[in-house]
């Protein structure tokens, strides 16, 4: 798969259980940025897990969330070590991934829920995309990065134990909202821009920003918002050196691999360019005309238009609610979606654009929430005839790369886009 030979090789030992990469203590220490406090996450008001499960006859809790993940956990305990379930005791399915399953879990010393997400490692790919996961996870800490409490590693599975985002997805929330304004969506594109910008500062480009990867850390409307899913991130790419000469610094070096998911993929990974982190910003430019409208900047049902219309930048700001939508908020996502990504805004000249520096305080406070719902509504019908399940397989994760946003796309990578661009 995957991102081929640039991304991170796996250091899973197949020695065993191999190490402990962080404590709990770890987690509990303040962060210096976080200004929200700590708090026992089903504790706080409104617990999106408790609106998500019901109870079954026999008094067990039944995982409902979406309507989407009807599975009993007591299925995937089996697959855990038991020197995992030593620690944490296995709650809940919450989700799953290509190549991943998380479950909620409650650490039995201290009773605090946290997420586990299992991995299969056997296959290459798998263990490509867990090597990628964990480099960064061990790495980073920032309120707006899921934070990774410890790590169980085991010849054919890895256990990354993860703070438990109980918010939802950052699309739900838009939908759940009676009310959504320009201010709303600035308030969260702060939090991903502070968390890619974080990112970006430690030479990571994360390579697959979409809205299913930024989710809330509780359903409270004060919850940080967190990027997640790690699995195509990289070091490398940082955009500081790689200025108009093309001259590269010490801890920047150009990207070549083609991965990603494709509605939100910059034109020169499809154009199979060297490219930069500024790969992540134009990303953010079509997650934030997402947020904005409900709908996709670059779609189309034929694959090879979609790519077209990508590699010429040709989007418009058209139907509703556009023409209710500020100047500056477009004039933000045009900046974005620059096709020289020389040219892009970085992530501290985002936070700094007018319109996301001076929204909270002025622009407009039209209710947005209208069309963007609908208009995310019909994508969700849209993509659930052209993706009908999520896919695991590498050769399954190319088959539902084009579609909405209700239903994510997966992600794509090279060899997947190769057969594509030969009947262009
Ligand atoms: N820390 C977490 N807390 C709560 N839910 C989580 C957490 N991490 C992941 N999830 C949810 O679990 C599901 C699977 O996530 P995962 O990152 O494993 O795969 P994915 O990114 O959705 O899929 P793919 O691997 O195909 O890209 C997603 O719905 C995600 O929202």
């Amino acid at each position: 798969m995957g991102c081929g030979s640039s991304k991170v090789q796996s250091e899973v030992s197949m020695k065993g259980y191999v190490s402990v990469v962080q404590s709990l203590v770890a987690f509990t220490k303040a962060r210096s940025d976080d200004n929200e406090p700590r708090k026992h996450p089903e504790v706080q008001s409104g617990c999106w897990f408790r609106t998500a499960l019901q109870l079954e006859s026999n008094g067990r809790e039944r995982p409902v969330r979406d309507g989407r993940h009807r599975v009993k956990s007591d299925r995937y305990k089996d697959r855990f070590d038991s020197r995992v379930t030593a620690r944490y005791d296995i709650k809940a399915l919450v989700g799953r991934g290509s190549f991943s399953r998380v479950v909620r879990v409650e650490h039995r010393a201290t009773r605090r829920p946290f997420a586990i997400k299992m991995m299969e490692v056997l296959a290459p790919e798998a263990r490509e995309v867990c090597a990628s996961e964990l480099a960064v996870l061990q790495r980073v800490n920032h309120s707006n990065v899921i934070q990774m409490i410890e790590v169980f590693q085991f010849p054919q599975r890895v256990y990354m134990v993860l703070e438990l985002a109980t918010g939802g997805e950052l699309l739900d929330r838009v939908i759940s909202r009676g009310h959504f304004t320009e201010r709303d969506a600035t308030r969260a594109l702060r939090m991903v821009l502070a968390g890619v910008g974080y990112l970006h500062s430690l030479g990571i480009t994360h390579r697959d920003l979409k809205p299913d990867n930024l989710l809330y850390y509780h359903p409270g409307a004060d919850s940080r918002l967190l990027v997640t899913d790690f699995g195509l991130a990289t070091f490398g790419g940082v955009t500081a050196g790689i200025g108009p000469g093309d001259k590269e610094s010490d801890s920047g070096w150009p990207l070549r691999t083609t991965c990603g998911t494709l509605e939100y993929m910059a034109p020169e990974v499809l154009l199979r360019k060297p490219y930069s982190s500024s790969v992540d910003m134009w990303a953010l430019g079509a997650i934030a005309y997402v947020v904005l409208s409900g709908s996709l900047p670059f779609e189309d049902d034929s694959r090879t238009r979609l790519y077209r219309s990508i590699m010429r930048g040709k989007y418009r700001f058209h139907g509703e609610p556009w023409p209710s939508v500020s100047n500056l908020a477009k004039d933000f996502i045009q900046r974005l979606l620059f096709l020289d990504p020389a040219t892009r805004l970085t992530a501290d000249q985002a936070v700094h654009h007018p319109w996301v520096a001076t929204m909270a305080a002025s622009s407009s406070m039209r209710n947005l929430h209208r069309s963007i719902s609908q208009n995310l509504r019909k994508q969700r019908s849209r993509s659930s005839t052209q993706c009908p399940s999520r896919t695991r397989s590498s050769a399954d994760r190319s088959s539902s790369v084009s579609n909405g946003l209700m239903r994510p796309p997966s992600s794509v990578t090279g060899e997947h886009l190769e057969s594509h661009q030969q009947k262009m």
